[in-house]
């Protein structure tokens, strides 16, 4: 075995994994016989040399000071605090190879703050750049607690706030990637096709990983000792409420996403706020651990030189301004999720960041060039009051996080309220800003709320195109009738069976026209339904009682007699306040009353088809539901 990977390693073959994305024809060829290379396209392969030739190019250049070495343009705009390895070690790497780089967040609350950004900004450079990146979803960590920094262990989570917390986050870096995408392009970033990035969850691995495995291939070598020794466990138990087995393996689970995600996508980087550098330093030895456990030579990681470990670095620590970490536990964040800190707070908490933190905050949570940066702050300086730069800041970030029109309309509401023009003059006039309109296709950003509360009565009881309507994903029930005929709606569920899905995974099946009692078999946790309409347009529906959705106060559409009622005070409201006419007014009600007579559709379940033709076409959905699922 030692020659044949001695034989492989001198040709080359072991340089790239052999499932690997970006294995050039040189190496292929190489390599031939000797491992299993996947067939891919003449057309395909090209793109990739032709992808590694450019890369190379690039490196020369940085080498030759032309160009600017990406590990530098961290460093420069201050989001590299510690590094876990050499730090020349990590620019050269970074120089010479398209490294994958990742960063994970638990999903320990429903949505994500601003302090996650900071880890996440490295990320959104590389990808503009050229790197292979993910942002991982801890779906599995989440269940044991990250003990990091803390004296207290976290509360043990249902698996129903993990799911949902899980779904929320997730789209929520969907919508903030393809912000970052239109970020990249308004700065001159021009798409290229090798770059890669992906949301990724630690399920995937977790939920049929082998503990021997662990056990044999990391836990033999990891000495008990040093672990010991860590500042987070001696804290925690001799300052702390002690620290249980599971906390104490954290470090290791985290080490193994990592080594997982070297394996199959070649992620050699980690990334993690300041608080993460004791969870990096771990990972490095589990990813070595691991990966020196690999006997077999077509799947072994390679080893080659100091270039081929795995290295990682941590961000300053964004905090309040007594100093405490912006985070969840500390009670204090300003959230991304609109409904949780409105766009107008979301803005105003930038607003407001003194003059001396300002130009840190812009050099690390924009795009913005940094000669731009050096003008807006002599303009800032020049009359401080006007907080020009704390406004650009402020709708820069607003921009990458919920879209340009919500960055318009909270700095409009911000000028208003405030009796100023907030805008700087360069903001709007550049040349850069003029050419680039938002696309209409940005549907994320303007998307509803996604987590809301229905009653169990309907959950259980009504037809699924009522659900589909009382959550807000169409606007009738006939409109829900049709789209679940044709397949248009998803629920969150294993596909092609009747059951609700792994609550720790997201996976949709097209939703077809069942009895309303087989809407209980897609419950999670027998209370959470996740309901999707095409790509995005997602709903997570927890089931409460009757009783607590009335205490609510909140109604549905489509509620017996709430719309009539709701509408009612609408229209009085309108009327009142001489925003309608008494004949629009009329005209409103008679249209409304139409509605309210609209009859509930007759169901019209499949035809019974022969057993073969329904066990064909679950498998089609089933395959199309995982294709989906991927995006
Ligand atoms: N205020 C912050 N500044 C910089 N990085 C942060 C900040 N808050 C979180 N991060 C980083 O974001 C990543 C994900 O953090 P995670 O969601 O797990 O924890 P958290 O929000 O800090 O939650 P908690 O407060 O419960 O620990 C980690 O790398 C973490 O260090
Ligand atoms: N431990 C990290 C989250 C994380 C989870 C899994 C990972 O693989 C990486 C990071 C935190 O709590 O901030």
């Amino acid at each position: 075995m030692a020659s044949t990977q001695a034989l492989l390693l001198s040709r080359g073959c072991l340089f790239r994994r052999p499932t690997g994305a970006l294995l050039n024809n040189a190496v292929r060829q190489q390599c031939r016989g000797f491992i299993k290379i996947p067939h891919k396209s003449a057309k395909y392969q090209a793109k990739v040399d032709a992808a590694e030739k450019s890369w190379q190019a690039k490196a020369v250049e940085i080498q030759n000071g032309e160009r600017q070495n990406t590990w530098d343009l961290l460093d420069e705009r201050g989001l590299i605090k510690d590094v876990a390895g050499p730090r020349d070690t990590v620019r050269e790497l970074m120089r010479r190879r398209r490294i994958g780089a990742y960063v994970g967040i638990d999903p320990t609350a429903s949505s994500l703050h601003i302090g996650h950004l900071v880890p996440l900004m490295p990320l959104f450079w590389m990808y503009m750049n050229g790197y292979t990146t993910f942002s991982l979803i801890g779906g599995s960590t989440a269940k044991i607690g990250d003990p990091s920094g803390r004296l207290k262990s976290r509360d043990t989570m249902a698996r129903s706030d993990v799911t949902m917390n899980m779904t929320k986050i997730h789209y929520q870096l969907k919508r903030l990637w393809v912000n970052v995408e239109e970020e990249a392009r308004r700065y001159g970033h021009e798409k290229e096709w090798v770059w890669r990035r992906g949301i990724i969850n630690n399920n995937a691995w977790w939920n049929s990983q082998s503990l021997l495995e662990i056990l044999r291939r990391v836990g033999t070598s990891m000495r008990i000792g040093p672990m010991l020794s860590r500042d987070t466990v001696k804290q925690k138990m001799t300052n702390g409420d002690g620290m249980s087995f599971s906390e104490f393996t954290y470090p290791i689970m985290q080490g193994w996403d990592w080594f997982t995600l070297a394996s199959r996508e070649h992620v050699q980087m980690q990334i993690g706020g300041s608080d993460q550098y004791g969870n990096i330093i771990s990972g490095i030895e589990v990813f070595k651990a691991a990966r020196a456990s690999d006997n077999d030579p077509s799947t072994a990681l390679p080893t080659r030189d100091e270039f081929d470990d795995p290295v990682g670095f941590t961000v300053p620590l964004l905090t309040d301004s007594s100093g405490v970490k912006f985070g969840k536990s500390t009670g204090n964040a300003i959230w991304l999720d609109p409904f949780m800190t409105s766009y107008y707070d979301f803005y105003g908490y930038f607003v407001r960041r003194p003059d001396a933190d300002v130009e840190q905050h812009l050099k690390m949570l924009t795009f913005l060039p940094l000669p731009e940066i050096q003008s807006l702050m002599a303009e800032s300086n020049a009359d401080p009051s006007k907080r020009i730069a704390q406004h650009r800041l402020a709708f820069e970030v607003s921009r990458m996080v919920h879209g340009e029109k919500a960055a318009k309309e909270a700095r409009d509401q911000h000028s208003q309220m405030h009796g100023k023009l907030v805008a700087s003059p360069n903001m709007e006039g550049s040349a850069v800003m003029d050419q680039y309109q938002e696309p209409l296709r940005n549907h994320l950003n303007t998307a509803p709320r996604m987590d809301m509360i229905l009653p169990e009565s309907l959950v259980m009881g009504k037809s699924i195109s009522r659900i589909l309507h009382a959550s807000g994903l169409v606007s009738s029930t006939s409109e829900g009738h049709r789209l679940a005929a044709s397949q248009g709606a998803y629920i969150g569920g294993a596909p092609g069976q009747l059951r609700a899905m792994n609550p720790y995974e997201i996976t949709f099946t097209p939703i077809k026209l069942w009895f309303p009692q087989e809407t209980r078999n897609y419950l999670i946790d027998g209370k959470l339904l996740i309901l999707r309409k095409g790509k995005h347009n997602v709903r997570v529906v927890q089931m409460v009682s009757d009783e607590e959705y009335e205490k609510s106060g909140q109604t549905y559409p489509g509620q017996p007699g709430s719309g009539a009622v709701r509408n009612l005070h609408k229209h009085i409201k309108s009327l009142k306040e001489g925003l309608m006419t008494p004949e629009e007014t009329a005209e409103a009600m008679a249209l409304h009353g139409k509605k309210l007579d609209e009859p509930e559709p007759t169901i019209v379940f499949p035809e019974d088809k022969g057993r073969q033709r329904v066990e064909m076409e679950a498998k089609l959905a089933e395959e199309l539901t995982r294709s989906r699922s991927l995006e």
